[in-house]
Formats: C-alpha cells, structure tokens, sequence
C-alpha cells in the first residue's frame, strides 16, 4: 500500500503531524494557563503557513509571507513565553534557520553617542538572524520629543532589514497596546511590515490561582490547603497595587514563599524534616508578605472568609 497522496495533492493532516506542529500547540495549552485568544491566533497562524507551505510546494507561490508580528499586552501576560514557542513553530515549518529567539530592548539596539547606534543594531540584527528578534516595549525607540534621537537610525535600520530579510528574520515587537498603537500611527512604515497582530489579555484571578499552583507543581512544590487560601488573597490584593505584573508577579510571590519556607524549615525544625515538609508552601510563607502589610484582608471587612480563615487570624 502506498501512503503517498495522490500526484497534485498534499495531505496537510499529513503534514500536520509529520512537522511535529501538533505536539507543539498541545504543549502550547498544556504549559500556558489561558490566554484562550492567544493559542487560537497561534493556531491560526500554523494552518496559514502549513497552507501556505503547501501552495508552495504545488508552485502556487513563490513568496515568503509577511511573518513580523507585534504582541500587544500588559507586563507579565505570556507573550515573551508565547515568542518563543512561534519561533520554535516557525523554525519547524521551515521558515527560519535556526528558531532560536534574541529579546532586546531599545539600550540593546541604540548606543548613546554618534556612530554607536548602527554597529550596535547590526549586531544585534546578526545574532538574530535564523531566529526571531523580540523588541520588550519597541516603542521606546521612537523619541517624539527629540528629532535627533538615534532611535530613528536603530529604526531604520530594522525596517530595511525587515523587508530585506525576510526569509530568514522574524521581528516581534511587544509592549503596551495603547502605547503600541500611538507608535504605528508616528512610524507607518512598521505597521506596513507586520502581518500579525495578537492581544495578550490580563489573566483573571482564577487563572493567577492556576499558575501558582502549576508553577509551584513544576518546583516540586505543593500549597497547604490554608496557603492556597492566602494565596487567593494574595492575588486578589496584588492585582490592584502598583506594578502589577501579572504571571509574573505570581512567580515572584512564590519565589519569596520559596524563601520563607526554606529559612522557616531552618530555622524552626525541631527535628529531621521529610520530603512532604520540604515541598509544601504553608499558609505563613506567604502570609509575610508586604502586601499583607495592614493585615491579611480576613474578618468583618472582608467578604471572602475562607474556611481556613481561623488558622490566619492573629
Ligand atoms: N499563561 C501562563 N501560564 C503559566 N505561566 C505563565 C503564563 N503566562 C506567563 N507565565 C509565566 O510568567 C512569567 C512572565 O511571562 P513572560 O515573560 O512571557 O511575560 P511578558 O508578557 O513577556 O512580560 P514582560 O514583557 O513584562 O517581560 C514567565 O515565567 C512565564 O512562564
């Protein structure tokens, strides 16, 4: 029996699967929490360049689509971690060398004296190349105030660059939407490049709570039933201080906790501790949290009183 589909036909199921592109989108869910409209835009752009790919094949086509994209979002929502799996997904489709991903910011491409910002760009652009360039807040590039800035000579660059090479370069630029958007309008050239444009939503707190305890799951770690309380707490407070940042604040919380634990299990062990007292997060290691200051937002003031709210109260 032959497998081959028919001379003239391509199998894009087929292809699909061979390319390793399933296994990729299923990690994709898998790892990341939410962000629902993110991996069906992810998905999305699989099927058009596995079509495209196809049409290629069948000599329907002989251009390299447009794949610069800009991910727009507030800090801490998923899209440093989403660049990285495109650059993987674009790298299994053919459509960069390496796949690899170089992040950078806007000191990385623009150097602060005359003649500094072009080899600095360039080299950049070098490390980059067969790979994805990810620029965290690209906006910044662009001085409104200052004509003179060398921003605009890191920029010009790029969007030579990015139409020159586009077979074997991929930009991303990432950063606020608003901000985002007030850059495209001063800088058509860049909004003219990019084909893609995805929105990284903020996570509820349910999906803040479902990181936390995959995260901590992919440590070894485990919260107490009463710390998963405090943690609820603690993102639901967290969520409308200053600098919030989403994932990643959350990580950073469980990091301190992280801290907390260890010298608690140091320092208060009577005797040898076991392999459960060395993998659970207990109600205190985040309850010393800053964001506490003023008490833990338990009692008559607060509507939300867990369970294990008696455990917590001084
Ligand atoms: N949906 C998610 N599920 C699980 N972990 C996540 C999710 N989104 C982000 N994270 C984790 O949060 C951290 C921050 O994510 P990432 O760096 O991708 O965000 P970002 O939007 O690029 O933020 P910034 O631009 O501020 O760096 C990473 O450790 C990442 O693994």
């Amino acid at each position: 029996m032959n497998d081959a589909p028919p001379a003239g036909t391509i199998d894009l199921r087929a292809e699909y699967e061979r390319s390793g592109i399933r296994e990729m989108l299923d990690e994709l869910d898998r790892e990341l929490v939410g962000l629902v409209p993110v991996k069906r835009r992810v998905r999305e752009t699989a099927a058009l360049l596995l079509v495209d790919r196809a049409r290629h094949a069948l000599g329907l086509v002989n251009e390299t689509p447009t794949l610069h994209m800009s991910f727009t979002g507030n800090p801490g929502t998923g899209k440093t971690t989403v660049a990285r799996k495109m650059a993987g997904l674009l790298h299994r489709l053919g459509y960069v060398r390496k796949g690899h991903l170089v992040s950078v910011t806007r000191d990385d491409l623009v150097g602060q004296y005359i003649g500094h910002t072009a080899p600095r760009t360039k080299e950049v652009l070098k490390r980059a190349m067969g790979g994805v360039l990810f620029i965290d807040e690209a906006y910044y590039l662009h001085r409104p105030d200052n004509e003179r800035d060398y921003g605009q000579e890191a920029i010009e660059i790029l969007l030579q660059v990015m139409e020159n090479n586009r077979d074997d370069l991929v930009v991303i630029l990432a950063g606020y939407a608003d901000r985002m958007e007030r850059f495209f309008q001063s800088n058509p050239g860049f909004r003219s490049r990019i084909a893609h444009h995805i929105a990284f939503p903020d996570y509820t707190e349910e999906e803040l709570n479902r990181i936390a305890v995959l995260a901590l799951q992919k440590l070894g770690y485990r919260l107490s039933p009463a710390a998963e309380d405090v943690m609820e707490r603690y993102i639901a407070l967290r969520r409308n201080q200053p600098h919030f940042a989403n994932a990643r604040s959350v990580r950073n919380a469980l990091d301190r906790a992280r801290l907390r634990q260890a010298d608690r299990l140091f320092t208060r062990s009577a005797g040898p501790v076991n392999a459960a007292a060395l993998s659970t997060i207990e109600a205190e290691d985040l309850a010393a949290s800053r964001v506490f200051e003023g008490g833990l937002g338990i009692g008559p003031a607060s509507p939300a009183v867990s369970r294990h709210s008696e455990e917590l109260s001084p």
